[in-house]
């Protein structure tokens, strides 16, 4: 779907994967924002999404957050530092602890230090939760899912509690919507920057889109066209359908 239309009836252009590689290329070897600074503004909105779907007393139900190695991954374990600071009960499972490196490494070592709990693949039998959040494959996606990525995708899809994935539902390709395998079936995704072609799939759930605070001049450079005037006028996340 080459659009997706907000609320307030505003058409929202989508995003092939290559688009959104070009505009994340051209912002952070050029522009910026910085690989940093987009992560955190993509981990902050999602852990406020968290709060916001677990709602008042929100502070007393566990949180798992599922990571993978990549950016999407990075994402997630900014957001659980967000939740953990807040006083909420997260625990944070990595696909791959020994695999992360650059900037969602330098998360995992912040989160280390909110006192959030950090627990092995192996110890997911044990955990409860009341909201999981996937942030185990983005945009990346090559193939069927396998490995650790498949275990964690297999973990969230038999318990009953609401999946909120980050970007796109791990396992599906962010441009075709095709799953080669399995894949998450998210209550919520939380689209960055612009929704992905492929979102378009009943296993997206809602569809929100948070503002990751890159700049129109950023899009003019990638070629890509920019969302509509006044689309983040009342907030940094917009609620999105698909357009008929
Ligand atoms: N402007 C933006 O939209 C930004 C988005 N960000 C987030 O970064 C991801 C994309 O990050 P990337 O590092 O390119 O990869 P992924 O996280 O999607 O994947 C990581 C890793 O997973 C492995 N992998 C790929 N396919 C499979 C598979 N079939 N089975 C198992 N493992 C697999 C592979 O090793 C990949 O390298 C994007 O979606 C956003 O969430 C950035 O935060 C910044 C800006
Ligand atoms: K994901």
């Amino acid at each position: 779907m080459d659009s997706f239309v907000s609320e307030a009836g505003l058409v929202v252009p989508a995003v092939t994967t290559e688009q959104m590689r070009e505009v994340d290329r051209v912002a952070i070897e050029g522009i910026g924002p910085n690989l940093y600074q987009m992560m955190e503004n993509a981990g902050r909105n999602l852990a406020l999404s968290c709060v916001e779907m677990l709602g008042e007393g929100w502070a007393t139900s566990s949180v798992v957050v599922l990571a993978g190695t990549g950016g999407n991954g990075g994402g997630g374990i900014c957001a659980a530092r967000h939740l953990a600071n807040h006083g909420g009960q997260v625990t944070l499972v990595v696909s791959d602890v020994e695999r992360l490196a650059g900037v969602p490494a330098e998360q995992l070592a912040l989160f280390r230090a909110s006192g959030g709990r950090l627990a092995a693949i192996g110890d997911l039998g044990t955990l409860e939760t009341s909201l999981t959040v996937d942030a185990v494959l983005g945009y990346s996606l090559a193939g069927a899912p396998h490995g650790a990525a498949a275990d964690l995708i297999g973990w969230m899809s038999q318990g009953p509690a609401p999946v909120v994935s980050l970007d796109v539902p791990s396992g599906v390709d962010a441009t075709t919507g095709e799953a080669p395998g399995v894949h998450v079936r998210a209550a919520t995704t939380m689209a960055l920057a612009l929704p992905k072609t492929g979102l378009a799939v009943d296993a997206t759930g809602e569809i929100w889109l948070a503002d990751i605070g890159i700049p129109a001049g950023v899009l003019e450079r990638a070629r890509v066209r920019p969302p509509p005037a006044g689309l983040f006028s009342k907030g940094y996340r917009v609620r999105l359908s698909w357009s008929s």
